[in-house]
């Protein structure tokens, strides 16, 4: 960990530096330039943020901006999402709306949620690489939409994303109204302390200077090299001691707070991400990672805990907890409901514990950017640690690449499909399968099933139950 924060190619299959330490703490980069360029990063985030919500940056009808789409998927959508339920509170800055997925319907609500207000859209297209499909098809949804309306999209479009990638490029060629960095040395699931979480936090009002605070100082505390004194040593370990080095037990992250309902979504990326690997740094196959799930208490409770409790032993839970509840809650008929919310943790722990069962419990004095920005620096230096404890590269992701390729695959399979069908004629998927030399039977019938599932353009003979028997014809 010391050297990987001095900047040595500490992800070895990628080459890369892995440097998100160095985004709350710019003085300890390992190069004067990176300091700059982290520090200017952080100013033009505030600035843009700040002409954002005092409105002296308008659409070119001179109007204030309303609302953010945010287009982006995995690290470039999740740490936003948490940093809006977590920080946002009611009424101030712009309401965020996210594109996360490229399911038609979803996108469909959204913009019918957006309606004429998309004019006043800010809209934010986040991908380091630039290339990710969901984020791209996302904007060009969003793009069309909004042209189609008569508005300019370059005054309403920001780009976050890495130098020279192919949406910088786009960003810069038709000079959209800003542009931030995304570096090449930091992972998509640790972007949460780039312009990737800044951003958001700027435009919903938050103190993104103490979110970096508070991560820059759990980053100190995680750096003793001592592991009774080392929160994130001690966490990392009993992550080992609880799996038995294997993953063996599932982690449930059980917040005790609403702001904090999709922490455990964004730490399913950090950590499933980032450990979840076929083989060690050494090539051998090991299949290691931990999973991860949960929700929040107390709803939690009404749902799997029954099983925590009683049934199979493949889990250690964390329980996330925060003092301070502020809140305009008064008690009524004596009753207060954060008195419940802390009987109900407490509850469900000892019951955890009586049965046997392990569980690790955090505690915040207060919910703030602050505190955030710590809770999130604790887990990124766990899982950082834990990956050397069993020695894999925990800053790749070369499974989801595999998924990726196949994905393409199928889609130029379609492809063939649709043009083969094109002549109006009824063919069989034996003769499909012939005419595009394919043998992946399967592949054809889902594709298929696809078509005629989400159009009107086909006209089927036969029975689904027997594909085989089936014929597929577009209709002219
Ligand atoms: O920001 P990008 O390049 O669009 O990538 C989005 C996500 O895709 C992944 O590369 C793979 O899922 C994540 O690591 C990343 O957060």
């Amino acid at each position: 960990m010391v050297s990987l924060e001095e900047g040595v190619i500490a992800n070895a299959d990628e080459q890369r530096q892995v440097g998100h330490y160095w985004l709350r703490s710019p003085e300890l980069a390992p190069e004067a330039t990176i300091t700059e360029h982290i520090n200017r990063e952080i100013t033009r985030v505030e600035a843009f943020g700040k002409g954002i919500l005092d409105k002296s940056i308008v659409t070119p009808s001179g109007q204030p901006f309303t609302d953010v789409l945010w287009i982006g998927i995995g690290g470039s959508g999740l740490g936003p999402l948490l940093m809006i339920k977590a920080l946002q509170e009611t009424g101030v800055g712009l309401p965020f709306h996210f594109f996360d997925n490229v399911d038609p319907q979803g996108m469909s609500c959204i913009l019918k949620e957006l309606g004429s207000r998309l004019k006043t859209t800010l809209v934010v297209v986040v991908s380091k690489s630039g290339t990710t499909p969901e984020p791209n098809l996302g904007m060009q949804q969003a793009r069309v939409r909004l042209e189609g309306t008569g508005n300019s999209w370059s005054h309403q479009a920001v780009a976050i994303t890495m130098s020279d990638s192919q949406l910088d490029q786009q960003a810069k060629q038709e000079n959209w109204l800003a542009r931030f960095d995304m570096f090449d040395w930091v992972g998509g699931r640790t972007s949460i302390t780039s312009a990737v979480g800044l951003v958001p936090a700027a435009l919903i009002g938050a103190d993104l200077r103490k979110f970096l605070e508070g991560a820059a100082t759990m980053d100190a505390v995680t750096r003793v090299q001592d592991l009774r004194r080392n929160p994130a040593a001690l966490m990392a370990a009993s992550w080992y001691v609880a799996g038995d080095g294997r993953g063996k037990r599932d982690m449930v992250i059980i917040p005790y707070r609403d702001r904090l309902e999709v922490f455990s979504r964004y730490l399913q990326q950090l950590v499933m991400e980032s450990l979840g690997k076929r083989h060690d740094r050494n090539g051998k196959v090991v299949h290691q990672g931990i999973a991860v799930y949960g929700n929040k208490g107390s709803t939690d409770q009404h749902a799997y805990v029954q099983q925590l409790r009683d049934g199979i032993d493949n889990f250690f839970a964390t329980f996330i907890e925060v003092l301070e509840n502020p809140s305009d809650i008064p008690r009524v008929q004596g009753d207060y409901p954060g008195d419940f919310l802390n009987g109900f943790l407490q509850g469900t722990r000892s019951a955890l514990s009586e049965g046997g069962r392990q569980s690790i419990t955090l505690t915040m004095e207060h919910f703030n950017a602050y505190s955030l920005g710590a809770l999130i620096a604790l887990f990124e230096r766990a899982v950082g640690l834990y990956g050397e404890l069993i020695n894999v590269n925990a800053y790749h992701q070369p499974g989801v690449e595999a998924g990726k390729k196949a994905a393409a695959a199928i889609l130029t399979l379609q492809s063939q499909i649709e043009t083969f069908l094109a002549d109006g004629l009824f063919h069989s998927i034996k003769e499909i399968q012939q005419e595009i030399d394919s043998d992946n039977t399967e592949a054809i019938f889902l594709i298929l099933r696809h078509l005629c599932g989400s159009n009107q353009k086909y006209i089927i003979k036969g029975d689904w139950g027997q594909p085989l028997t089936m014929e597929f014809r577009l209709q002219c």
